[in-house]
């Protein structure tokens, strides 16, 4: 058992970034984190939902999966945030949610928490990168350590060799197209191990 706590905070329209997260809560449970699940606020008109039967189906299924506040934050040593790719950014649910934390941040208490980030598009090469680095920008000016899995294991091969952060592709068939279960559950451990010699240090 470690004394972490770690909130991992996605957003997803038709479960794959779920999918991540769920790995991700495996893993670090195993690691002996106290781990919360949290979905950012969904802010898409019911329409565009409705108009998407996969987005409407993973809307429907995760009604009880708890919102992330501000109070999660502070309450985490450790932060994995799990993103599908907008155009190349992140989406703007994500950016909402980080934008409603301007006081925490103010605060001071965003600093030293361990981040690390995953995140999924469309295409193998659709902009996957450039998500995992939107999120690290803003954790730069929260003053966070950010944990990036580099190539310090093996699954980060078979996952596509990301060494920012365990990324995906989402085939047509709605599935993930790369073997990442292996390298989320890496990156989860390694962001508890991390956030645990953070800890230490402090105390
Ligand atoms: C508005 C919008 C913009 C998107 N932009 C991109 C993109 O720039 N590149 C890409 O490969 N996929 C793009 N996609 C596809 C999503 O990234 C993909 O559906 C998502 O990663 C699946 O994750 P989820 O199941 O967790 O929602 C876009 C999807 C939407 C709805």
């Amino acid at each position: 058992m470690t004394n972490v706590n770690l909130a991992i905070i996605y957003y997803s329209s038709t479960g794959t970034n779920y999918q991540l997260a769920k790995w991700a809560e495996e893993a670090a449970k195993q690691a002996g984190a106290e781990v919360k699940v949290l979905k950012v606020e969904e802010l898409a008109p019911a329409a565009a939902i409705e108009s998407n039967p996969a987005w409407k189906k993973h809307y429907d299924e995760t009604q009880n999966v708890p919102v992330a506040t501000a109070a999660d934050i502070e309450w985490a040593d450790a932060i994995i945030f799990s993103a599908p790719t907008r155009f190349g950014n992140i989406p703007s649910q994500m950016k909402q949610f980080l934008d409603t934390l301007g006081g925490l941040w103010a605060s001071g208490k965003t600093v030293n928490k361990v981040v690390s980030a995953m995140a999924s598009a469309g295409n193998s090469n659709g902009g996957q990168e450039q998500t995992i680095h939107a999120i690290y920008t803003s954790m730069m000016h929260w003053g966070t350590i950010i944990v990036p899995p580099g190539y310090t294991d093996q699954s980060i091969y078979a996952a596509g060799g990301n060494p920012y952060g365990t990324t995906v592709t989402q085939g047509q068939d709605g599935k993930i197209v790369e073997d990442a279960e292996a390298a989320v559950k890496h990156q989860a451990k390694r962001t508890v191990q991390v956030a645990e010699w953070v800890k230490a240090g402090q105390q």
